[in-house]
């Protein structure tokens, strides 16, 4: 990868460099020159065009990388490279995968602090928690890596010694359209599970996050997998089109917004490709009087300011019980005013700039609704200026945590994608449980009491793919994740992956003679 650290000139990101390289990254150097489509194991121009696109630099606003959009003859290539090196990723044994794939978690481990701070660079969330996401990423790898060797079909005994086996077979060539918010960790828990079973992809980052993917396709490149194993397509909602509607496309995964969710639908329907869509979500925090305050305090701001608020599955939705309610608010205020907004890159740091003018700007237009329609602000929901010049064009607001407010406020009803939380007070479990599930998504919930038999009688009746009991928003890859309703189907993590990245068949054997009708 060729990267222009400020004026100082190129910098050629190999192992020797790599330190200085890291240290070279700072905010408001950081330019991309390189291709950013990858292809046959490098990377490559577009042969053709759906246009060119931007990438930001959320911190200062400044343009990092202005790149040409895949057309469909690029898209094609893509997906014909990924076909020839299907045929002999698919012929290797599950642990000639698990060992290619575990190769690439360790770099990826080994650079951790090098794609932390790229995707801290384009994404604008804090070096702090982009280590957390390059650690899921790489388990993730680590993970799927381990189940590529054991696995492995049935064998049913028959009558007469006649008998049948199944056989886990990949699908083909996946594609992944991930979102901007969490670009190399969405990019690995496609592509780890995908390539796991023996499958090739294609993959379109977001055009707001187009950087860190590279990163991903030349560690498996190093680690030995098949050139065109794994291609990566720049662009938006047309790049995306060519993808889901070509032919010899086996299956979609997709992470994004519903509506985007329900045409990548529609487009496989056509096909009769299987999809999985992890989409939006509005999902409920339940907070009951007896939990343990100081873990659902911090509950809470997990739930909601990881990664300024930009996250699917956040618990947005804060319902507390009424008796505590007002210590609940005054200390959630507290610690939220104490999270360091400002350049992303320092140490200290804890919440970034979101991921564009507009996107902060419509953040903002759903705290000043909330508002109007009668929620009070407790702390936050306007625009920050960090001192330091260099981030004055950058794209900060503070956390906000709105109280007062009702099941049918927009604030409450719909996804907001930014640093707010909406505090809601309730009397009893029964009517709580009705309120937070009182709603089109079903991605996540959490509940916080110290009452076992409570926390698991809730979360049997929360309409919710992903649970939580006394903890928020962490990620362990040996669990599932996915959504209820209209959050979408499909999972990532976890053993069930591999049923989405495989299909059996099945193989009957007759012993005998064959026994006939006629
Ligand atoms: N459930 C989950 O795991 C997650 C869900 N999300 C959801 O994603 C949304 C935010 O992400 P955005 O990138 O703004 O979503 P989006 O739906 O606008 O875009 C997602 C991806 O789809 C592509 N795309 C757009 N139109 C397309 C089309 N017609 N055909 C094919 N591809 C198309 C985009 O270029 C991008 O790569 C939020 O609603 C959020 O809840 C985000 C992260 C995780
Ligand atoms: C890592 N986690 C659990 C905070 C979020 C993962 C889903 C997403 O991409 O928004």
């Amino acid at each position: 990868m060729f990267l222009r650290a400020g004026p100082a000139g190129l910098f050629r990101l190999r192992h020797a460099l790599r330190p200085v390289l890291v240290a070279a990254m700072s905010t408001g150097t950081f330019i991309v020159s390189q291709p950013l489509n990858y292809r046959g194991g490098a990377r490559v121009d577009p042969v053709d065009t759906s246009g060119t696109e931007k990438a930001f630099e959320p911190a200062t606003g400044r343009v990092i990388a202005t790149f040409t959009c895949s057309g469909e003859k690029e898209v094609n290539l893509a997906v014909q490279d990924a076909k020839a090196a299907f045929k002999i990723w698919s012929q290797k044994s599950g642990m000639e995968r698990c060992r290619i794939l575990l190769e690439a978690a360790r770099i990826i481990r080994d650079r951790k602090d090098e794609i932390a701070t790229v995707e801290t660079i384009n994404n604008g969330k804090s070096i702090f928690e982009a280590r957390w996401d390059i650690d899921t990423s790489w388990q993730c790898l680590e993970y799927y890596a381990g189940l590529a060797g054991s696995m492995a079909g049935e064998h049913i005994q028959l009558p007469g010694g006649s008998f049948g086996y199944t056989r886990r077979e990949p699908l083909g060539v996946c594609v992944g359209i991930g979102a901007w918010n969490y670009p190399f960790q969405i990019v690995c828990w496609k592509s780890a599970p995908a390539l796991a079973c023996g499958n090739a992809m294609v993959f379109k980052p977001s055009p707001f996050t187009p950087v860190s993917t590279l990163l991903l396709a030349e560690v498996y490149t190093e680690a030995g997998v098949p050139p065109g194993l794994f291609n990566v397509v720049q662009g938006g909602a047309a790049t995306g089109q060519f993808l889901c509607q070509h032919r010899d496309v086996a299956k979609v995964s997709f992470t994004g917004s519903v509506p985007t969710g329900s045409k990548i639908m529609e487009m496989s329907a056509k096909g009769i490709k299987p999809v999985t869509l992890e989409l939006g979500g509005k999902s409920p925090l339940i907070i009951f009087s007896d939990c343990d305050m100081k873990n659902a305090v911090k509950g809470a701001l997990m739930a909601n300011f990881l990664t300024q608020g930009e996250v699917c599955c956040n618990g947005t939705r804060v319902f507390v019980q009424k008796e505590i309610l007002d210590q609940f608010s005054e200390e959630v205020v507290k610690q939220t005013q104490r999270i360091k907004i400002g350049d992303p890159l320092l140490e200290d740091t804890r919440m970034g700039p979101l991921i564009n003018r507009p996107h902060l700007e419509r953040v903002l237009g759903f705290v000043k609704v909330a508002k109007e329609q009668g929620a009070k602000v407790l702390c936050g929901g306007d625009l920050y200026v960090p001192e330091d010049p260099k981030l004055k064009d950058g794209y900060y607001m503070r956390p906000c945590v709105l109280t007062n407010c009702r099941d049918d406020m927009t604030c409450v009803k719909e996804e907001i994608f930014g640093p707010v939380m909406s505090i809601l007070s309730f009397d009893t479990e029964a009517e709580v449980l009705e309120r937070a599930n009182d709603t089109t998504f079903g991605l996540a919930a959490g509940v916080f009491t110290r009452d076992i038999q409570r926390a698991h009688r809730v979360v049997a009746e929360l309409q919710a793919g992903m649970c939580f009991i006394n903890n928020y928003n962490v990620s362990p890859v040996e669990l599932p994740f996915g959504g209820y309703k209209k959050s979408g189907f499909g999972r990532e993590n976890g053993r069930v992956t591999i049923e989405y990245y495989s299909q059996l068949k099945t193989v009957c054997v007759e012993m005998g003679d064959v026994e006939s009708a006629f």
